[in-house]
């Protein structure tokens, strides 16, 4: 299957467990492959027929902005749900990194595969 992604989407958002997380945007970034089937959109060179990675752009920054949530599991998932509900996509890994939030390590996050 081929593979359309997003590298560091850099998304500033209210995201967390604790009391004073919720006071302040913090830096998320975002990786995202889809797997898809280019060969339609190569054809035709047609963008409609292809997964446009700057409109999951956006619905990925729109989504995490909108309902602040506590884990980024919770975020993972919704975004892993909206992407395969919304685009034609078979297969989406997302990973998401929160670099200030242990402040020994360069970042932390968590990582997910969903399938249609
Ligand atoms: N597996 C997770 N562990 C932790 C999360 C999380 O979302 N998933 N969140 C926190 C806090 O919000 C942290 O980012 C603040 O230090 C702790 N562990």
């Amino acid at each position: 299957m081929d593979k359309v992604y997003i590298s560091q989407l850099h998304v500033e958002a209210i995201i967390g467990v604790y009391d004073f997380e919720k006071e302040s945007k913090q830096s998320l970034y975002f990786d995202v492959e889809m797997l898809t089937d280019i060969s339609a959109a190569a054809r035709l060179d047609d963008i409609n027929l292809a997964v446009d990675y700057a409109k999951v752009s956006e619905r990925i920054i729109a989504h995490t902005q909108a309902k602040p949530v506590e884990l980024l599991e919770t975020l993972v998932e919704q975004l892993a749900a909206m992407i395969l509900n919304e685009f034609n996509v078979q297969q989406v890994l997302i990973k998401v990194s929160k670099p200030e939030a242990v402040a020994q390590a360069q970042t932390v996050g968590v990582e997910i595969v969903r399938k249609k």
